[in-house]
């Protein structure tokens, strides 16, 4: 996404009911695991389903830079030809990972693995963004920064391990990130890697490690963590990917027909690994009515179709463990916790400060410049649920794509209208957001 094109506002109003079917794009997490695995893999890998949002459009290009064949073959249709574990060639331009933090630090990981060197830069939301939770453990594995990356912060050009060392590695706080960037890092390294997390974070990675042949091991740490234990210089052999549809962008439709009254809403194919579904947990706690049907699976990923019908809410305590699997939904959870009766707290949401925009303040501002009332107490977020909103204000949107949606979803049952300054960031996660939103019903002008 340009910064420096002209912003794109849009408002939202009170919708008739949400109803029919529908399929929200593929999972980010997913899509972009998809296609740095099957750049470090032999042979090719097919993907169907990739979420064609820009944060994995420049992880493919980056994946092209680094010397892997990638190419779309038909709509969400790609295929990856690898050049196999700790096999990137020497870049020759940047790798723009535009608003991505995803994308950015899992390939600084697989970087890091690698006899290279690679400079990394992103957009303005992006270079805010901390990385010496990234380049702290790769440090320790042997990669280094060479250029830029003064207050731990992009761009900044990182040498590759020429000989990458195994460690065992606590993470410091619950990412998925951290843990997804040292596992590709010691995919590279002789003997094991291990990574331990108190809190368990989305598992994608590993799933999709043991996909493609690594020997990957995970076993439980402490009450709610986990040890996981990956056997370096694997041979990845290229192996299919089907990508679910995305919870985190499912959760925008779900929140919508909760709110509008009369809705009865039909989401297909989203992927219910229990690590991303705390939102649905929390919504079914307030009195949602989310039901389950078609479950399958690919690939260790569950998948199922939710039918969502609107609900009475009521408020309720979030607690901190939940946040790993719920982490992208507190914003829109804000929302649903704005029209339930009741005081809603959610706790422990540090993490939030330190995504596209400072999450924390961005979603107490959405509300409060709404008419809700809303606390932030340390790490904890505070709602005030009156069964309604008054609507009528301006929301900033900071580069944030998640701010945007939830502002918008906001609108569809508020008193008066809610406007966004900018949609342009939508398109990182959700490309197809609005028409799909209209298509089921919401008024947006
Ligand atoms: O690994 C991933 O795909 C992601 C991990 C989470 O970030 P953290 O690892 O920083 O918690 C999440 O917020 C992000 O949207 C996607
Ligand atoms: C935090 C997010 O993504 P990323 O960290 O990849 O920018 C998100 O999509 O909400």
């Amino acid at each position: 996404m340009s910064t420096s094109s002209p912003p794109t506002p849009l408002e939202s109003r009170a919708s008739g009911p949400l109803s029919g079917t529908i399929r929200v794009p593929g999972d980010k997490s997913i899509s972009h695991r998809a296609l740095i695995l099957g750049a470090l893999s032999v042979g090719e890998t097919r993907i169907s389903g990739l979420l064609e949002g820009e944060d994995v459009l420049n992880t493919a290009k980056s994946m092209r830079t680094l010397g892997a064949k990638v190419e779309r073959t038909g709509e969400f249709a790609w295929t990856v030809n690898g050049v196999g574990v700790g096999g990137f060639a020497q870049p020759a331009a940047t790798l723009d990972f535009g608003n991505s933090g995803t994308g950015c630090r899992l390939v600084m990981g697989a970087v890091a693995g690698c006899p290279i060197t690679a400079v990394f830069d992103g957009d303005a939301s992006l270079r805010s963004r901390p990385m010496r939770r990234i380049l702290d453990p790769l440090a320790l594995m042997g990669a280094r920064v060479i250029a830029g990356g003064e207050g731990g912060k992009l761009p900044l050009t990182l040498q590759g391990a020429s000989n990458p060392v195994p460690i065992e590695y606590r993470t410091p706080v619950a990412s998925a990130q951290i843990k997804s960037a040292v596992l590709l890092a010691g995919l590279a390294a002789p003997g094991v890697t291990t990574v331990i997390e108190q809190e368990a974070s989305r598992d994608h990675t590993e799933l999709m490690l043991k996909h493609f042949g690594a020997e990957i091991v995970t076993t439980p740490e402490g009450t709610h963590g986990r040890r996981i234990a990956l056997t370096g210089q694997p041979e990845l052999r290229g192996a299919p990917v089907i990508v679910p549809a995305d919870p985190s962008s499912a959760a925008f439709p779900l929140v919508a027909a909760l709110i509008v009254d009369g809705s009865d809403l039909v989401l297909s194919d989203v992927m219910t690994n229990p690590l991303r579904t705390g939102l649905f947990t929390t919504l079914r706690e307030m009195g949602a009515s989310i039901e389950e049907d078609d479950v399958r699976g690919d690939a260790g990923e569950p998948m199922a179709r939710l039918r969502v019908r609107a609900s009475k809410l009521r408020g309720v305590v979030v607690p901190p463990e939940r946040a790993p699997s719920m982490i992208d939904e507190y914003l829109v959870l804000a929302v649903a916790a704005a029209y339930a009766e009741g005081t809603t707290v959610m706790r422990g949401l540090h993490e939030l400060r330190v995504k596209e925009s400072d999450r924390l303040e961005a979603t107490a501002a959405m509300l409060r410049v709404n008419g809700v009332k809303v606390e932030i107490t340390g790490d904890d977020l505070i709602v005030e649920g009156r069964g309604h909103v008054p609507g009528g204000g301006v929301v900033a949107t900071h580069m944030d794509h998640r701010i945007a949606m939830s502002a918008l979803v906001m609108g569809l049952a508020s008193d008066k209208p809610v406007k966004v300054d900018d949609t342009a960031f939508i398109a990182t996660s959700f490309p197809d957001f609005i028409a799909l939103m209209c298509k089921a019903g919401a008024d947006f002008a």
